[in-house]
């Protein structure tokens, strides 16, 4: 199989979908490799390297495309990219589709086979392609909280920790799953009071247990959320319903009783935010606005921002699936990897995925229809 890797085009996406050593193992395997120029250059993988390891360098996304049979990306195809997908193409890397309805007509349309990093989910539920860029985000998510409290960022002038006599900032991070667990652990590191809300009582039991009582947990409702964020100084947003558009659970209202110079950072944003103020996707580039006294950032590829740490995290954890797919077609390697086979978000020009099918509003055929 031809493996095509095209250079990222989101904003400040430095990010990469394989390194050399994904290079040598698909060679390795007697496929062939076709890498964009410079797309290794953001993560400090140069030309040069992917050559070593026995890569093609093409000069344009197109050529990528049009030579390859599986194309490796990082983020979900942007518009200036739909019209280069060919024909029942292999596409395989972060979807997010169910608040991208424009993106999945182009994929149904092209009858592209979609394997989205999110969705792949183990029989115990957890998500191997998407935990650690949660990890990276979660952490990253009070990295930048704190700052934006900072006077010059907007916020209330807030030092998470606080000093000797002077009580320490209040975090609350709604979704207690890999992302508000790395939240919490950077925040209570910082010496900041940290609350995690979360709808599974198990997972406040584990929670509560690993932090050994250094944090408050609270189940779940309007009614404690309201409470929690009116005392936030830093509110995380991180609820996840496996490929299905994030629940507002923090409702306009709710905002408006923070008090001016807090901060809210939407990590879900990427399934279409979990806080009912974002009303915007923003970028690295101008990241955050804000609304009603709060401040408000809602960047859906953070993890491009430490892009050499993420792109080694993510290809260590997406290579050995991409090798399934190469060596046996995507076909047979669904049928024998159940966890892979929850990633087929679309295939055959049809929605293969329950919850990207029912927040889309499209019929949803079952993955074993179009086997
Ligand atoms: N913006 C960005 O750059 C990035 C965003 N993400 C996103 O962060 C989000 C969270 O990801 P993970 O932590 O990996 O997911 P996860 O599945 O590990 O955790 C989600 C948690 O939300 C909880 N939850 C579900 N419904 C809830 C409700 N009604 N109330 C409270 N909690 C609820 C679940 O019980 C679970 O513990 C996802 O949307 C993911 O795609 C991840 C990485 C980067
Ligand atoms: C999870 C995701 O969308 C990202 O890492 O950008």
């Amino acid at each position: 199989m031809i493996v095509g890797v095209p250079k990222e085009i989101k904003n400040n996406e430095n990010r990469v979908a394989m390194t050399p050593a994904g290079v040598k193992a698909m060679i390795d395997n007697g496929h062939q490799v076709i890498i964009e120029t410079n797309a290794g250059l953001g993560s400090g993988i140069t030309n040069e390297e992917y050559i070593a390891a026995g890569a093609k360098i093409a000069a344009t996304a197109k050529e990528v495309f049009d030579g390859s049979d599986m194309i490796m990306k990082v983020k979900e195809p942007l518009k200036q990219e739909y019209d280069l997908f060919k024909e029942g193409q292999l596409l395989f890397t972060y979807l997010h589709l169910a608040p991208e309805p424009e993106l999945t007509a182009a994929l149904l349309e092209k009858k592209v086979t979609g394997i989205a990093y999110e969705t792949i989910q183990l029989d115990n539920g957890a998500l191997p392609l998407l935990s650690p860029m949660s990890e990276v985000a979660g952490r990253m998510s009070v990295q930048i909280g704190a700052h934006l409290l900072e006077k010059t960022f907007g916020g209330k002038g807030v030092l998470l920790g606080g000093v000797p006599g002077v009580p320490a900032a209040k975090v609350v991070v709604v979704g207690g799953g890999i992302v508000g667990t790395n939240a919490a652990k950077m925040a209570m590191g910082l010496g900041a009071d940290v609350t995690i809300i979360d709808v599974s009582v198990d997972r406040l039991r584990y929670l509560d247990d690993i932090f050994g009582g250094r944090i408050k947990t609270m189940m779940s409702n309007s009614y404690n959320i309201a409470a929690a964020v009116k005392e936030a100084d830093l509110l995380v947003g991180a609820v996840l319903i496996p490929g299905a558009k994030a629940p507002k659970l923090v409702k306009e209202d709710m905002v408006k009783t923070m008090k001016p110079g807090s901060v809210i950072v939407d990590v879900a944003i990427d399934q279409g935010g979990s806080i009912e103020t974002i009303d915007r996707v923003t970028t690295h580039d101008n990241p955050s606005y804000e609304k009603y006294g709060v401040v408000h950032y809602s960047v859906a590829n953070m993890p491009g921002a430490v892009a050499r740490t993420s792109t080694y995290a993510l290809t260590n954890v997406t290579l050995p699936y991409a090798v399934q797919l190469a060596n046996k077609g995507w076909v047979q390697a669904v049928k024998d990897n159940g966890a892979l086979a929850k990633g087929v978000n679309v295939a055959a020009g049809k929605c293969t995925y329950k919850a990207v099918a029912d927040d889309l509003k499209l019929p949803f055929t079952p993955l074993a229809d179009v086997l």
